[in-house]
């Protein structure tokens, strides 16, 4: 009888996580971070994902927060920091150093394919269809070098940048052209613990650089790094920076990294702005957020059947309701309106 639950056990897990997708966050401390997240869950429901997000969550965000997470619909998995080896060096942004603990989201096997999105991150056309892309590849946006972030680099000290690749040539005396390099506020992945131990057990030996674990995972994934359009992770300093390259009705996710673009805490001050393209983005991002309609309702799921005396007929039985309910939890989890 024991072998007969653990085959079944074994089968419902692994008929689970075959069509297990989601999207992850993540979530550190106790700032407002987590008002982006309650914009990111309630954005996805807009567009009608049929996907949960996920939030990745260090232990110095506090209970509150966590409970406005979970009544938004997220999924909370808690995570332990991830630390670079000492080091003297100067993040572009000093709070960088804790955003080497994503890296915990590769621990997330439970799922078979995922997309992480920064917490400032908004979702305004339906992506769903990103995690139909061939296996076996990592997908992000390019980032763009042109802003001050940028300033110890060589690239930026040259006027290069990936996004006008002939505008200024790479010259040849300071080496090969660097490989494409992607912004890793936005990208598609697979769960694999393997994955995970090699990411983890190579950070300790690599150098951190300015831009932290966007640098690393850039070494890390070059070979299968594959770039999708600047629709999918709109960063933007494109849109003074490389605006022949943005057609802002095609764009389908936005990325508020840009110094004083964060639509939370917007004051319109800060460099760049006081733009009319700025004002729009983060209007539509409060709109989405002060939408009531779009608040998380959960809808109960029907209860399975227990599995403990199941016999063979009756297994097929409880796949079938597991994947019925597995479907409606996933449906019914933050869809769009
Ligand atoms: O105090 C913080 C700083 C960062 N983050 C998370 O780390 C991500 C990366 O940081 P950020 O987006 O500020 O970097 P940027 O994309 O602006 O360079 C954020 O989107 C959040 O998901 C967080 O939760 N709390
Ligand atoms: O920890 C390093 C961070 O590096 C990236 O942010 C940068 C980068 O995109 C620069 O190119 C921009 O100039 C800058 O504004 C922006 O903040 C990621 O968005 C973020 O998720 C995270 O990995
Ligand atoms: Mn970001």
């Amino acid at each position: 009888m024991a072998n007969k639950t653990n085959t079944i056990s074994t089968t419902l897990v692994k008929a689970a996580s075959l069509q297990s997708r989601a999207y992850v966050t993540f979530l550190a401390g106790n700032g407002d971070y987590w008002k982006g997240v309650v914009g990111l869950a309630k954005g996805l429901r807009k567009v009608k994902s049929a996907y949960p997000l996920v939030v990745a969550v260090l232990p110095d965000v506090p209970d509150d927060h966590r409970q406005k997470l979970l009544s938004q619909g997220c999924i909370i998995r808690d995570i332990q920091p991830v630390y670079p080896p000492e080091n003297q060096t100067q993040f572009a942004m000093a709070y960088y150093v804790i955003n080497y603990s994503k890296l915990r989201i590769w621990e997330f096997v439970e799922y078979s394919k995922m997309i992480y999105l920064d917490g400032d991150i908004q979702v305004f056309g339906n992506i769903d269809h990103l995690f139909d892309m061939p296996n076996g590849y990592f997908y992000a946006v390019k980032d763009c070098f042109c802003e001050k972030t940028w300033s110890d680099s060589p690239q930026y000290k040259i006027g290069y940048c990936q996004q006008c690749p002939n505008k200024v040539q790479w010259p040849a005396n300071l080496g090969p052209k660097p490989p494409l390099y992607f912004n890793a506020g936005m990208f598609v992945y697979e769960p694999n613990l393997s994955t995970y131990d090699d990411l983890l057990s190579s950070v300790q030996t690599t150098p951190p650089t300015s831009f932290a674990e966007q640098d690393f995972l850039n070494i890390f994934f070059r070979d299968i790094y594959r770039p999708i359009p600047s629709d999918y992770n709109l960063v933007l300093a494109m849109l003074w920076r490389h605006p022949e390259n943005i057609k802002l009705e095609n764009v389908k996710v936005v990325h508020y990294c840009a110094a004083g673009s964060k639509p939370w805490r917007y004051t319109g001050e800060e460099e760049n702005m006081d733009r009319r393209d700025i004002k729009k983005l983060v209007k539509m991002w409060r709109d989405i957020y002060d939408d009531k309609s779009l608040d998380f309702k959960p809808t109960p799921v029907r209860a399975l059947p227990y599995p403990g005396t199941a016999d063979d007929e009756s297994v097929a039985e409880i796949l079938a309701a597991l994947s019925k309910a597995r479907i409606k939890k996933l449906v019914s989890a933050p869809r769009a309106a």
